[in-house]
C-alpha cells in the first residue's frame, strides 16, 4: 500500500494536537499512515509515541533551525522534495492557520490540485466538503495530481492503532527566498483548564448581546460547565469583550464541535463561516428573527441573562 503523508500539526505547550490523530486514523483507510513532523531540533522524538499510538509506520522528520526559525516557505520546500521523492497516494494537512498555507504553497510547487476544509476523504479520493451554512454537502475530487487535502478538525473520530514508526531524518535543504519572513518570537499559549477552542467537542460562544467584558464570565461558566471552551463573535471581539484568539469565524477560527452554543450572536454569514459544521447548535437570542435561528437545531428566543443561569442551574443539579 502506498504511503500517506500526514503533516503532524503540535505545539510546543500541548504536543500533537487531535486533528494530527484525525488525519492519521483518516490515513489509515487511504494507505500506509507516514507523519511528517517540520520543526526544531528533537520535535519528533517528542511526538514520536503519540504518532506510533494511532498507527504512523513512519516518522519523516525535518529538524532544522531554517524550519524552526521561519515562516512557512522552508516546510513546503521540504515537503515538496519529500513529496516527489516518495509519491504518496495523498497528503493530508490540518486545516489550521499554517495547514492552509503549507498546503497552497506545496499545490503551487508541485503544480498539483489542492482541496481545503474537507469532512471526509474516500479511498478513491474523493473529498466532502460543506458549503452554504451546511444546507450543501460537496464532492470533488483533485484531477491534477495527488490528493493534496487540508482536513477540518473535528470530522474524524480519532482510534489508535498501535505501530512503532521508524524515524528518517530529512536532509533540509532551502533557498534564501524561502528564508524571507523570519520568525522573531513566540509567545506560549496560555495553558488553562479550558480546551482548545479548535479542538473542543463543545464551544460556547458569546456575542455582543453578552454586553460587556465582565457579562462574559456567564459565557465561561456554561463552557465550564459542559467541559467546553469559549468563543466569541466579532462585534464582541471588536467590542473589547474578548480577546481576538477566541473569535469564531471567517476571519477567526473555524471550529466544528459535538455541540454549539450561541449566546447573543445574531448568526451573520461571516460569523456561520466558522461553526456551521458543528454538529449541534444551540442558540440563545431574545430575537426569534435572528438568523442563527436558521441554523440552530435548538433555540430559546429568550434574555441570555435570564436563559443561561437556568440552563447552568440545571446542569449542576444533573452532574
Ligand atoms: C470581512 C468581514 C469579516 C468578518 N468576520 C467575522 C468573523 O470572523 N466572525 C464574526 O463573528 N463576525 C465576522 N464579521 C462580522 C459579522 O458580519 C457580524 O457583524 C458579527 O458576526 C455580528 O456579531 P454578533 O452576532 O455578536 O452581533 P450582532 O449582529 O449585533 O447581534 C447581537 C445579537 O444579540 C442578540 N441579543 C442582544 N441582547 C440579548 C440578550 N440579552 N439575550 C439574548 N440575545 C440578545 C440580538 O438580538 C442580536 O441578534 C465579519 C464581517 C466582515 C465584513
Amino acid at each position: 500500500m502506498s504511503e500517506v503523508l500526514v503533516v503532524v500539526e503540535a505545539t510546543r505547550e500541548f504536543g500533537v494536537k487531535k486533528v494530527t490523530l484525525e488525519m492519521l486514523t483518516l490515513a489509515r483507510e487511504l494507505g500506509t499512515p507516514s507523519a511528517v513532523v517540520l520543526g526544531g531540533a528533537g520535535a519528533a522524538e517528542a511526538l514520536s509515541a503519540k504518532l506510533g499510538e494511532y498507527g504512523a509506520q513512519k516518522i519523516y522528520a525535518a529538524e532544522s533551525e531554517e524550519i524552526d526559525g521561519y515562516l512557512v516557505a522552508p516546510k513546503a520546500t521540504v515537503l515538496a522534495e519529500l513529496v516527489n521523492r516518495v509519491q504518496p497516494a495523498a497528503v493530508l494537512l490540518a486545516s489550521a492557520q499554517e495547514g492552509k498555507e503549507i498546503a497552497a504553497r506545496l499545490a503551487v510547487k508541485l503544480d498539483n490540485g489542492i482541496l481545503t476544509d474537507v469532512v471526509g476523504l474516500d479511498a478513491d479520493g474523493t473529498a466532502t466538503q460543506v458549503a452554504f451554512a451546511g444546507s450543501t454537502i460537496v464532492k470533488s475530487k483533485v484531477t491534477k495530481g495527488l490528493p493534496l487535502v487540508t482536513l477540518r478538525p473535528n470530522s474524524v473520530n480519532p482510534t489508535p492503532a498501535p505501530a512503532t514508526p521508524a524515524v528518517e531524518q530529512l536532509t533540509v535543504s532551502v533557498t534564501d527566498t524561502d528564508k524571507l519572513a523570519k520568525v522573531v518570537d513566540r509567545v506560549a499559549e496560555q495553558k488553562g483548564s479550558r480546551p482548545e477552542l479548535t479542538e473542543a467537542g463543545v464551544v460556547v460562544s458569546g456575542g455582543r448581546g453578552v454586553g460587556n467584558a465582565d457579562n462574559f464570565k456567564l459565557v465561561e461558566e456554561l463552557a465550564d460547565l459542559l467541559g467546553g471552551a469559549v468563543g466569541a463573535s466579532r462585534a464582541a471581539v471588536d467590542s473589547g469583550f474578548y480577546p481576538h484568539q477566541f473569535q469564531v469565524g471567517q476571519t477567526g477560527k473555524t471550529v466544528s464541535p459535538q455541540l454549539y452554543v450561541a449566546l447573543g450572536i445574531s448568526g451573520a454569514i461571516q460569523h456561520r463561516a466558522g461553526m456551521q459544521t458543528s454538529k449541534t447548535i444551540v442558540a440563545v437570542n431574545k430575537d426569534g428573527e435572528a438568523p442563527i435561528f436558521e441554523l440552530a437545531d435548538f433555540g430559546v428566543v429568550g434574555d441570555l441573562f435570564k436563559v443561561v443561569p437556568q440552563a447552568a442551574e440545571e446542569i449542576r443539579k444533573r452532574k
